[in-house]
């Protein structure tokens, strides 16, 4: 244990070398230390990772993943209206990991995605369910992240665009289901579909620029509608739903950028999703995700953000979060240490950990290993940038539908 001792010791002082950051008194100081440090250990021991060089245990996740998908079609029953969602997270994680699937499991999986499309249009959560926002964009990420011409070709655009607009409310919000809830979610899901396969129109998302602005609270985030909590996972969606419209500028970047900085903990390196909420892998994504596209509005703003070497928070405490304290060392990522490990799980923190491993460019800073480096993703759609590309260049040479409400 000596050896981890001195790296606590090692990570401690680098965590406090930023003389910007205010100094905790030394009760609160103390306080931190001991149960981080107690986290660390115990977590150290269990997983018998090197604190010095952590490596990331990508087989034991491949195979957890490779065996969660052979589960799907039984497994899961407390998630069964969320089978696209799986199906995304396992597809995402293993393109992350550089992991292949046979041509037959590809086909299999598209033609069970196509079992999921709704003949109103959009994604249901299973077979025979009704269409709903949410399995839409986790069916239409999977199949790009697929990417095979079976893949694009199974999703009908036509009638996806009607959905959209059968869930669209004239304020630009989108209600999750037809009469459902209304959230900053809709608006990103219906704007990332809509862009990824083609078939965005201005008339469809007239007026929700001004809607999702209405979601910036006074700390500086975004929460799920007007007048609630900021919380990572809404300002995720907010930031990178006006980056899909191309009005980022509209938001308070000031304060939005002093709200997220601030979700890093200071000591566990991880993110929190909202102020004073504990530390949780998969905000490494959804707060550490909206870091490559606060760097293009503030590259837009200002010339002098393309000399910037590194996003806005600390990437190797991200890292090392990831990496220490989040993997299973039977395969799989968690939450945080003692929790169980699943692939929502696996899938948002291996996202953010390869956002913290890259900065514009492909630029890498690899902490531990150098064998630890996943795959680049696309920020704004979370899937791999190379399947972003393939896909909006594929959906590109096809017409836009130009259905409007009847
Ligand atoms: C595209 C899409 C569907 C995005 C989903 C975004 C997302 C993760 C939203 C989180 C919503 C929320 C209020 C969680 C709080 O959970 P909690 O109270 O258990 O956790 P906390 O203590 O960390 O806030
Ligand atoms: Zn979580």
């Amino acid at each position: 244990m000596a050896a981890n001792v001195r790296s606590f010791e090692a990570i401690k002082k680098e965590r406090f070398k930023d003389e910007n950051c205010p100094t905790p008194t030394s009760e609160e100081q103390m306080k931190v230390e001991e149960s981080v440090e107690q986290l660390f250990d115990l977590f150290s021991k269990i997983v018998e990772i090197d604190l010095d060089a952590p490596t990331l245990l990508r087989l034991h996740h491949a195979t957890f993943l490779k065996k969660s998908l052979t589960y799907l079609p039984n497994a899961y029953q407390c998630l069964d209206a969320s089978r696209p969602w799986l199906c995304y997270w396992i597809l995402h994680s293993l393109e992350l990991l550089d992991e292949t699937l046979a041509t037959e499991d590809i086909s299999k999986i598209v033609q069970f995605l196509g079992k999921c499309q709704c003949p109103e249009g959009g994604f249901a959560g299973g077979p025979g369910q009704f269409p709903h926002l949410a399995p839409t964009y986790a069916a239409v990420n999977a199949l790009c992240t697929l990417g095979t011409e079976e893949a694009y070709s199974i999703i009908d655009r036509e009638q996806l665009q009607k959905f959209l607009w059968s869930v669209r409310s004239p304020d630009g919000a989108f209600m999750m289901h037809p009469g459902g809830e209304v959230d900053i979610r809709g608006v990103y899901c219906a704007l990332a579909v809509a862009r990824l396969v083609n078939i965005y129109t201005d008339a469809l998302f007239d007026n929700s620029a001004s809607w999702i602005i209405s979601c910036q609270t006074y700390e500086g985030g975004f929460s799920g509608s007007p007048g609630m909590e900021a919380h990572g996972g809404y300002a995720f969606c907010g930031l990178a739903a006006l980056s899909l419209l191309g009005k980022e500028q509209l938001c308070d970047m000031k304060s939005f950028l002093r709200w997220i900085v601030n979700r890093q903990m200071r000591f566990e390196g991880g993110f929190q999703g909202r102020t004073n909420k504990l530390v949780d892998g998969c905000y490494s994504f959804w707060q550490g995700g909206a870091f490559p596209l606060l760097h293009r509005i503030l590259m837009q703003e200002d010339g002098n953000a393309v000399s910037m070497e590194r996003w806005l928070f600390h990437q190797e405490a991200l890292q090392e979060y990831v990496l220490i304290c989040c993997q299973n060392s039977s395969g799989g990522l968690v939450d945080k240490p003692t929790k169980p490990r699943d692939i929502y799980h696996t899938c948002y923190t291996l996202s953010g950990l390869s956002v913290a491993q890259h900065f514009v460019h492909g630029k890498a800073n690899i902490v531990g290993n150098r064998n630890n480096e996943l795959a680049l993703i696309h920020p704004v759609y979370n899937i791999g940038l190379e399947a972003a590309l393939n896909a909006l260049q594929y959906f590109q040479r096809l017409h836009i539908p130009q259905r409007q409400p009847s």
